[in-house]
């Protein structure tokens, strides 16, 4: 066969290779290929080797909302900062989305020990899932037994308004319904169970704490529950994809946060889920919007202190919740 000429797949016009380099992503889906358990040993004991601090709670920041974990904006609250960029972790994938740091940051907030994932990975960055989801199963391996994952989502409930946060309630698996799911491969039963329950993937007394929370600090009217569903991207939704997902029952619509929350629940830890609502999803073709990653960005930026405020608040009660619970 001939050799695909570059020029003519271009147009004849230009076949200059783009400026900016883009980062070598492993696409490799073979089960057997995955990292072992001993692997992601090795990636926490490098991070323990790198910090003193012990995380009890994990954090995943949402596109745009991982400013508040900046020096300056947390320090207030947090004590022992210490961030390591994923560039530096072994086996640790690395962030191309902008409004996603690329880094771990570990430290007390308000005594807690805590690890934030400033910055996430998405299975449309070309990362399978069982990779989007590596850092949960290594912060389970830190001793997280709580992750707080959060996320920017299109708004489908009418009743949501822009900047809304959406207590997460369920999520529907729609990757998962194709077959796509983190824990498609060999099940390695020191993680958990080949057939995990998912039934009570988002913590009932996690749900009831946040609503108490979000009246602490007044903000109670924008405080809504729903169910989250995510959609491999990255491409936003075509009107009638919204429309179906409203019919099934989706309040919020993203491109994460599913996987990573079904990996937490199959090796044990307690989920909150947090959508901010940064966009109304289009529901007719008359509607002149469209929608894009700045004005999701730019909600996460305005609504910063809030969710410093409310993510610093849970993480006390999520953690004093564990100290009750434990034996
Ligand atoms: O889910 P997070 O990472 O918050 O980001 C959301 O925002 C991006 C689209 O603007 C997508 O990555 C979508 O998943
Ligand atoms: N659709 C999918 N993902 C998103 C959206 C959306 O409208 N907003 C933020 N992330």
């Amino acid at each position: 066969m001939a050799p695909i000429n570059a020029d003519v797949v271009n147009g004849g016009k230009d076949s200059t290779p783009p400026k900016t380099t883009l980062p070598e992503v492993d696409t490799e889906t073979n089960g057997n290929k995955r990292y072992s358990y001993e692997t992601l040993v090795e990636t926490a004991n490098f991070l323990l080797s790198r910090t003193a601090v012990r995380p009890l709670i994990g954090v995943i920041c949402g596109s745009g909302m991982g400013s508040y974990w900046n020096e300056g904006a947390l320090a207030e609250n947090i004590i022992d900062g210490q961030c390591i960029p994923y560039e530096e972790i072994p086996n640790f994938p690395t962030s191309t989305v902008e409004g996603h740091h690329g880094r771990l940051v570990f430290g007390h907030l308000n005594d807690i020990p805590v690890v934030a994932m400033q910055g996430r990975f998405h299975y449309y960055e070309g990362y399978p899932l069982w990779k989007c989801c590596l850092p949960v199963r290594v912060m389970k391996l830190l001793g997280v037994r709580t992750l707080i994952a959060t996320n920017a989502a299109g708004g489908l409930n009418p009743n949501f308004k822009i900047g809304d946060l959406m207590i997460v309630k369920d999520h529907i698996n729609m990757m998962g319904f194709a077959g796509n799911n983190p824990l498609h491969g060999p099940n390695d039963e020191r993680f958990g169970p080949r057939f995990p329950p998912m039934n009570k993937a988002y913590n009932y007394e996690f749900r009831k704490i946040a609503k108490e929370v979000a009246k602490e600090l007044n903000i109670q009217d924008i405080v809504r529950e729903g169910v989250y569903t995510c959609l491999g991207g990255p491409n936003f939704e075509t009107v009638a994809e919204i429309n179906m997902l409203k019919m099934v029952g989706v309040d919020a619509v993203g491109m994460s946060t599913v996987h990573e929350v079904i990996t937490a629940r199959h090796c044990d830890m307690n989920v909150f889920g947090l959508s901010l609502i940064t966009n109304e999803c289009v529901t007719s073709y008359e509607h002149e919007a469209e929608a894009n990653h700045e004005e999701v960005l730019d909600v996460g930026r305005m609504r910063q202190d809030i969710l410093r405020k409310f993510v610093s608040k849970l993480v006390v009660k999520f953690a004093h919740t564990l100290t009750r619970d434990s034996p």
